[in-house]
């Protein structure tokens, strides 16, 4: 059998995704010693990708013909406005994060580049590279989530972060999303499956970068 498209960007992606798994960010997260203020950071620019993130799975589930792809976008979307929004509102009142801070705090270039890019698939890109682009998102957080649930973290707020993306919830989300990749990578052409592998690496080089932009605080005038 050929091996399905989700295997081959998975090792295209490989070496970006070794050194999510290792960067200062998550191992720091894992042993509680990362400074709350980087998590801080990390939230408030998260907080744009998700807003974003949810308003992409609207977006491309109006393009999308399957019923059961269609379903999933748009659930996708709205569990992102109540599930993963609760979470974070919980995190911002213990962080004591505010609208106003949140509003006034500058969009970092990694997560506006991330964004666009999301954007730039949805488009110019097509349907299977735009839904591709959302994948490394949800999978790369699941590998992260099941690898650290074996240790946990000392610090509570980290420990409820692991947890949420080791949830048998998100697990099949992940592979849904997954699936949903494999079957258009499966109904495209040669072309297309090298615009959707593209985008995956890209996905996994921004994922790579947010973990970096929040280490450093990155701003436009660093
Ligand atoms: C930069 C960044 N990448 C991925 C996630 C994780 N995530 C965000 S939305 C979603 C889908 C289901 O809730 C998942 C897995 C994140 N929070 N921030």
């Amino acid at each position: 059998m050929m091996p399905t498209i989700t295997t081959k960007m998975r090792a295209a992606a490989d070496n970006l995704w070794n050194q999510s798994f290792n960067h200062p960010f998550i191992k720091h997260l894992a042993d509680g010693t990362l400074p709350m203020d980087t998590f801080r950071y990390y939230l408030k620019q998260d907080n744009y990708y998700l807003n974003n993130f949810s308003i992409l799975h609207q977006k491309i589930a109006n393009h999308v013909n399957d019923p059961s792809t269609k379903q999933f976008l748009i659930a996708g979307a709205k569990g992102l406005n109540d599930g993963e929004a609760e979470i974070r509102d919980d995190f911002f009142s213990k962080l004591a994060i505010t609208a106003n801070e949140m509003q006034t705090t500058p969009i970092a270039p990694n997560a506006y580049s991330y964004v666009a890019h999301m954007y730039h698939e949805l488009n110019e890109g097509t349907v299977a590279s735009a839904c591709t682009a959302l994948l490394p998102c949800y999978w790369l957080y699941n590998e992260i989530g099941k690898q650290l649930i074996a240790n946990g973290s000392p610090v509570e707020l980290y420990q409820q972060f692991i947890e949420t993306y080791d949830s048998p919830e998100f697990t099949d989300a992940t592979n849904q999303m997954i699936n949903i990749v494999d079957a258009l990578g499966e109904q495209a052409e040669a072309d297309e499956r090298r615009q959707m592998i593209t985008a995956f690496v890209r996905s996994s080089y921004y994922e790579l970068n947010f973990w970096e932009m929040a280490y450093v605080h990155e701003e436009w005038n660093n």
